[in-house]
């Protein structure tokens, strides 16, 4: 049985857009434990996001990532990260303890996601084309850093969601 003092804990890690704020809702809810999404801890601890790297540059919003990622892991539950999370290796450390579970998902599937998006790593001329080429710069971390992928190119997220959970499950 899941016990409140020992939530299943799982980690979401993945590109900008796979899903994870919107599958790892999800699979708390399935799982009934805690929901924390980093990115919106460091926001409302610190402001948007687009600010933070405009003023401060991408270094300290990764140091203000990491120590969210760091109390998240502490509390235990769903947790998913920023797309560039694992870029850090103070943060890939602490991943190392935990089931991580890697969200992927296609360029044709992600251009709608990203339409629009206040990503600052997405601002400029074709988003598309750097949403790919920082995927590609990262895929070695997300391997590294997860046991486990699945895709959420063309697939309802509450079925993924709901994968997810039956892996978190057989892992104990
Ligand atoms: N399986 C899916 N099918 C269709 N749309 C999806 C799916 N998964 C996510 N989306 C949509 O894609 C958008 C981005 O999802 P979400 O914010 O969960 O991504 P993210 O991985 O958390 O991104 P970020 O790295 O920026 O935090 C949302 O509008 C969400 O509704
Ligand atoms: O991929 C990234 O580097 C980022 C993804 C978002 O989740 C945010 O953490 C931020 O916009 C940076
Ligand atoms: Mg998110």
């Amino acid at each position: 049985m899941t016990s409140e003092a020992e939530p299943l804990t799982l980690v979401l890690v993945g590109p900008m857009a796979a899903g994870k704020t919107s599958v790892g809702r999800r699979v708390a809810r399935r799982l009934r434990v805690a929901f924390i999404d980093t990115d919106k801890r460091v926001v409302a601890e610190h402001g948007p996001i687009p600010a933070i790297f405009a003023e401060h540059g991408e270094e300290y919003f990764r140091d203000l990532e990491r120590a969210a990622v760091a109390a998240a892991l502490t509390e235990g539950g769903v947790i998913s990260l920023g797309g560039g999370a694992v870029t850090d290796a103070g943060t890939r450390e602490l991943l190392r303890a935990h089931p991580v579970v890697f969200l992927t998902v296609s360029a044709d599937a992600v251009a709608d996601r990203i339409r629009g998006s206040s990503r600052p790593l997405l601002a400029g001329e074709d988003p598309l084309a750097r949403w790919q080429a920082i995927f590609e710069e990262r895929r070695g971390w997300y391997d590294e850093v997860s046991s486990t992928t699945f895709d959420t190119s063309r697939r309802p997220m509450q079925r993924i969601a709901d994968e997810i959970v039956a892996w978190r499950r057989e892992q104990r």
